[in-house]
């Protein structure tokens, strides 16, 4: 992608390709225009894993995409907000985003949140269930085969295939069963099953709530967990036909073609997206 003469963001595809009904009925050119016209009124929203942040074997070993940083930063004073939306622990994502001013950060689904460099705050609900997810990331470590990763995030426990992808069913199936047993609820993600307390809390609901002041809003996915998030904007968007929802899928083997089904449009790569959000920068800056 570049920027054209006119500063327009040129060759990005129409927003819904692929798409027989246009769930949108502008241009990406044309919203980024749209949203430079209310940006102090537009939110933008990022998953991380897949979106910001490249894929990599080990969970702890991401880094943000190159230039996405950068291009938050000169982003994020303009707009209403820039949150970070993710399946991690907040203080994961502070170690990544930090230094990066009027920043909200909300972890594990929306379970914990951080506004623009605060406390960290945990939803009431679901502390009684620590005890429970640490003996369960216990359990997976003593019972899955060698070859699963474990990754416990106090409220959640990640179970991963993806260093042994044959290992994915028995893994799935094991999950789901401790789910069952201990009255928990999973989530679906690539190559990892996650489960988590039984408290109403997702990515759609947390930006059900942050967008009810805004003009409009982005959201950047790439998983099954980001289409709750899209849905959110389009309820948001039925409201009012005057806010602006944009719903951007980041294309990936494993999940891309059910979020790209839901979203506006396709971007290849968190590399490509840090590229994208740097011709945003440009276009409202
Ligand atoms: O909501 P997100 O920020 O997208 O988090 C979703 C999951 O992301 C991480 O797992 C994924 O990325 C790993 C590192 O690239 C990769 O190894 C794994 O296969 C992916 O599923 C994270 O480790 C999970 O806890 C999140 O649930």
């Amino acid at each position: 992608m570049s920027r054209d003469s006119r500063g327009t963001l040129s060759r990005v595809p129409p927003l819904n390709v692929g798409n027989h009904q246009p769930l949108t009925p502008l241009s990406a050119d044309q919203a980024w225009r749209a949203t430079a016209d209310r940006a102090a009124d537009t939110v933008l929203f990022f998953d991380f894993d897949g979106t910001l942040a490249p894929v990599d074997d080990d969970p702890t070993a991401v880094q943000p995409a190159p230039k996405v940083l950068a291009a938050i930063e000169v982003l994020a004073p303009a707009m209403q907000r820039v949150a970070i939306v993710s399946a991690r622990p907040v203080d994961f994502l502070r170690d990544h985003f930090d230094g990066l001013d009027g920043v909200d950060l909300y972890g594990l689904y929306g379970l914990e949140h951080s506004h623009s460099g605060g406390e960290t705050v945990t939803e009431p609900a679901a502390l009684p269930w620590v005890p429970t997810m640490a003996e369960l990331a216990d359990l997976a470590r003593a019972e899955l085969p060698a070859g699963a990763l474990v990754e416990f995030k106090r409220l959640s426990v990640a179970l991963h295939w993806r260093t042994a992808p044959e290992l994915g069913p028995a893994v799935e199936r094991w999950g789901r069963e401790q789910a069952e047993r201990l009255g928990l609820r999973v989530q679906a993600g690539r190559m990892v099953l996650e489960i988590k307390p039984p408290v109403d809390r997702d990515k759609g609901m947390v930006i059900g709530e942050v967008v009810r002041t805004a003009a409009g809003a982005w959201y950047f996915g790439d998983d099954v967990s980001d289409i709750k998030a899209f849905a959110a904007l389009r309820a948001r968007a039925a409201a009012d036909p005057d806010f602006v929802g944009v719903c951007v899928a980041v294309a990936n083997p494993e999940t891309g073609q059910e979020v790209a089904e839901a979203a506006d449009l396709t971007i290849d790569s968190p590399a490509a997206l840090g590229d994208f959000l740097t011709a945003a920068a440009h276009q409202l800056g």
